[in-house]
């Protein structure tokens, strides 16, 4: 919460002049009853009509000033939620914008995603809500309290008995709300988590026929959240009918003892008619502000998760300072990396290579054996745990990240496109020169398609890009990787899809059209690596090879035995 209220501290004029237009309204609000027993039990009995008729206009008048006053405070009110979360929520992208590979696994996109949604939506509506009743509701309750404490001091001492008991409820239950709303939140993370993986491998899921255990899947996540939003919704419900006892026993008091008096004449039938007014506004203040600490709970809950992800600290790999003697390409010195404990073993271990200046490296090996790690680790996207990697001497954990991205074109095996064109989608907003975008969509043999269709390179291209194949889609992202002429051209099984022919005659566009690119070509295929400089073969994420296609058909068996059960023993 201390986090969210560093974004409220600007608004606090804004507030007050809010608080302040509300006030002017709630007096006035108050201020009727009050009128309405004077008129009955002072003015009408004189008889004065003059006198009736200006009470009368008096009265209306705070009606209309009433009314005036809460519009206009509730608009400055959404106004400045409106405002404070705009803030909150841009802050919290750009922030979950730089977060490291590692906190985004460990807070998990679903929760992300929920933590921008519901969690700074329910900021925006407790904070509006406070505005347009933390002012109003107080002062309906004090105010009326104070009022009825001055018409009848003895009939108000028995609603006053009342009060301790509502508060204690109250503080009390709000307290364990927002253990609850916590918990309903992070239901909501696993829901969000679960549609996201149905949605996004909806085919896969189709053609292995596995609809009906996705639906179960959601059902279950879909209950659970139910459950813990209606175990929420009957503990916080709880306070609204215990207040409305408690309340309405003290008003049976308040009328017995009233008829009582009356009876008596220590007290005006004028006061008991306002203060039956006033007892049904302090109800209704009291009910407000108890829903404001229903929503308070929830908003604190999610202030929190809000704040946990703003709070994270910015990870900054260290050794930096190390230049390497090789001035030129890209250095693996001694690698070792893990995703979890070192201790438990190594997702790399002891790499190392020098790709030079426009030279191609290929890096094979069996799934899981470490190759897309590799790559993620050239691109900082986690800190190695020993050893550096140097990109033309300087240690890539010297560089700012953004000049260190923008050495990169990077295709991955299956990336995001967007509803546009081909053009479009190869640009990605970067406002690339035209002929640049025509060379690179060539070079990745991916024109003659984009020629055959009618609008050629405006050819609109669908959400997830439905409408174009496999390979289509590979070349596409080729061709984004390479239209803004990187220094470092990453691959990552990206070929996959295209038959032998393009394949090859892709490689080779490549180093004909871009001389000066370092490529890195993660590869499945011998035959798309064997032509590479260099070519890293990887074993459980150990070095098994390091050379030429041909030094390695020599020594490393285990690229034997790869290109063996490729090309049926040809070679
Ligand atoms: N974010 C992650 N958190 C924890 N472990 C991971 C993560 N990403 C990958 N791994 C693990 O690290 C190992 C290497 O994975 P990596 O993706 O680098 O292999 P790969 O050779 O690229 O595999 P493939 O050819 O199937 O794409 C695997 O055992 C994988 O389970």
């Amino acid at each position: 919460m201390k986090k969210i209220l560093e974004y409220i501290k600007p608004l606090y004029l804004r507030m007050l002049i809010g608080f302040l237009i509300k006030l002017a309204g709630t007096v006035m609000d108050l201020a009727i009853p009050w009128i309405l027993a004077h008129m009955i039990d002072e003015v009408v009995p004189t008889g004065d009509r003059g006198a009736i008729f200006l009470w009368g206009i008096a009265m209306a008048a705070c009606a209309v000033i009433a009314l005036l006053g809460n519009v206009i405070a509730n608009r400055r009110a959404s106004a400045v939620s409106r405002d404070a979360t705009r803030r909150i929520r841009h802050d919290l992208y750009e922030k979950i914008e730089h977060l490291s590979a590692r906190q985004l696994d460990e807070v998990t996109i679903p929760s992300l995603i929920s933590r921008l949604t519901t969690d700074t939506y329910h900021v925006n509506q407790t904070l509006g809500r406070i505005q347009r009743l933390g002012v109003r509701a107080p002062i309906l309750l004090v105010g009326g309290i104070f009022v009825t404490m001055f018409l009848d001091i003895r009939l108000s001492l028995v609603l006053l008995a009342t009060i301790p008991f509502l508060a204690a409820g109250v503080i009390l239950i709000s307290g364990k709300g927002i253990t609850l709303y916590a918990s309903v939140q992070q239901n909501v993370d696993g829901m969000i988590r679960t549609v996201r993986d149905s949605v996004t491998g909806i085919r896969v899921i189709r053609a292995l026929s596995k609809g009906d255990y996705e639906c179960a899947r959601f059902q279950k996540d879909s209950e659970r959240l139910s459950n813990s939003q209606i175990h929420a919704d009957t503990v916080m419900a709880a306070t609204d009918p215990m207040m409305q006892l408690v309340l309405n026993l003290g008003l049976t008091a308040v009328v017995v003892c009233g008829a009582y008096w009356v009876n008596q004449g220590v007290t005006k039938p004028g006061s008991i008619i306002a203060f039956l007014t006033y007892f049904t506004i302090i109800l209704n203040a009291m009910m407000s502000v108890n829903k404001m600490f229903v929503m308070l709970s929830q908003a604190t809950a999610s202030a929190n998760r809000i704040a946990e992800v703003m709070n994270l600290p910015e990870e900054r790999p260290a050794g930096a300072s190390i230049e390497s003697p090789i001035k030129e390409g890209v250095v693996f010195d001694d690698v070792c990396f893990s995703y979890a404990q070192p201790a438990n073993g190594y997702t790399l271990e002891h790499i190392s290579f020098h790709l030079k200046k426009g030279q191609v490296l290929g890096v094979i090996g069996a799934t899981g054996s470490g190759k897309t790690t590799l790559i993620q680790l050239l691109q900082r996207f986690y800190p190695v745990d020993s050893g550096a990697i140097y990109i033309e001497g300087k240690n890539i954990n010297a560089m700012e990240e953004e000049k260190l991205h923008s050495l990169f074109g990077v295709a991955f095996q299956s990336d995001s496109f967007f509803i546009g064109t081909i053009y479009d989608n190869i640009d990605i907003g970067r406002g690339l020169p035209e002929e640049d975008i025509l060379r690179a969509a060539r070079c990745a043999q991916a024109e003659p398609f984009i020629l055959d269709t009618e609008e050629g390179y405006r050819h609109p291209v669908h959400a997830k890009a439905a409408n174009l194949s496999g390979g289509q889609k590979q070349r596409l992202l080729i061709a984004r990787a390479l239209a803004g002429k990187p220094n470092i051209l990453i691959l990552d099984d990206s070929s996959s899809a295209l038959d032998y022919q393009t394949d090859a005659a892709l490689r080779n566009a490549i180093r004909r059209e871009y001389p000066d690119i370092t490529v890195i070509l993660v590869a499945q295929r011998v035959s798309s690596v064997r032509n590479a400089d260099q070519i890293l073969v990887l074993d459980e994420g150990r070095v098994a090879g390091l050379g030429f296609h041909e030094e390695l058909m020599e020594t490393c068996s285990l690229y034997q035995q790869i290109a063996k059960i490729q090309t049926g023993g040809e070679e």
